[in-house]
């Protein structure tokens, strides 16, 4: 018997796909004075946070926006953070920042975004930006939700109408994913599932498209999928020190569509923010 075995969605080929689309929009800035600045700001010692923040710098070389990197120590207090947020807020030379998450326990999270000037927020996630986003006003989107929309569009995967379900409900990804698979430009109809699920297995099995985002290894088996479906992993565990993603060994074999991981949303989620600053840049330029 034939095995089939499903389309990659492969977010590093895409990535570099909309930085070959940026670069020119940057170099059209630089005729006219401007040049897009990407700050990042780490708290800590994660080795996670620093591999992103390093790669977000290298892709802002990549597509030519200038980096700003502010590397504070995990002991940081609220009020001296709170002091890099303000200077970042003034610097002109910073179009967009983010603030890599998740920050030290000890930190009041909510109150830093809260803090973000939302003409800066490159990654969508401070108050503002996300209540516009709620109502359909002009706003940064969110990295990694704006960047499964457009993996799911450049591979032609049907999202007006299809069923999806999200798996997982944190900030960056779950909870915010919904808000853009709603609009009527996407018109998706969303599940939104969590530990509070009755039965994962029947609302996975139902989806059209199934976005894994709960940080379990392979808690997405292949018996749960629906023969087609598009199924992207966006989970991000450490077993042995390796990555492990939400999707099991075997979903390739009954997915219309798998995005691996690595190698799939992670990529977009950077792409996403670039495009964001550059969009940014943009803006401000029309005035
Ligand atoms: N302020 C934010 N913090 C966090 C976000 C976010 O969007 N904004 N999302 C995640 C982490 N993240 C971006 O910051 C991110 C995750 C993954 C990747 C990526 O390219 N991953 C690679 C694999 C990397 C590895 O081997 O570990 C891949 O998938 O191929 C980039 C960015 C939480 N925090």
């Amino acid at each position: 018997m034939t095995r089939v075995t499903a389309t990659v969605l492969d977010g590093k080929a895409t990535k570099d796909a909309i930085f070959a689309e940026l670069a020119p929009r940057v170099a059209a800035l630089a005729e006219r004075g401007v040049t897009p600045g990407l700050a990042t700001v780490l708290v800590g010692d994660d080795p996670g946070s620093h591999w992103y923040v390093k790669a977000k710098h290298a892709d802002s070389a990549k597509v030519g926006v200038t980096s700003i990197r502010r590397d504070l120590p995990a002991d940081i207090s609220q009020q001296k953070l709170e002091a890099v947020i303000d200077e970042l807020n003034a610097d002109p030379a910073c179009t967009g920042y983010i603030v890599q998450l998740p920050l030290p326990k000890h930190l009041d999270e909510g109150a830093v975004l809260e803090r973000i000037d939302p003409a800066k927020d490159a990654d969508g996630l401070a108050p503002v930006s996300l209540g516009r986003l709620v109502l359909n006003q002009p706003t940064a989107l969110p990295c990694t939700p704006r960047g499964i929309v457009e993996l799911l569009r450049r591979y032609e995967v049907p999202i007006a109408g299809a069923r999806v379900t999200v798996v997982g409900r944190g900030i960056t990804v779950g909870r915010t994913l919904g808000l853009l698979l709603t609009r009527r430009s996407e018109n998706a109809t969303v599940t939104l599932c969590h530990t509070g699920t009755t039965d994962l297995a029947a609302e996975v099995r139902r989806a059209d498209i199934v976005i894994a985002a709960a940080g379990v290894p392979g808690i997405i088996t292949p018996d749960m999928v629906k023969s087609g479906a598009a199924v992207l992993d966006v989970g991000v565990s450490r077993v042995d020190g390796a990555l492990a993603g939400d999707v099991a060994p075997g979903v390739e074999e009954v997915a219309g569509f798998l995005s691996p991981n690595p190698g799939g949303v992670g990529p977009m989620t950077r792409a996403m923010l670039i495009t964001n600053v550059v969009e940014a840049a943009e803006r401000a330029a029309a005035g």
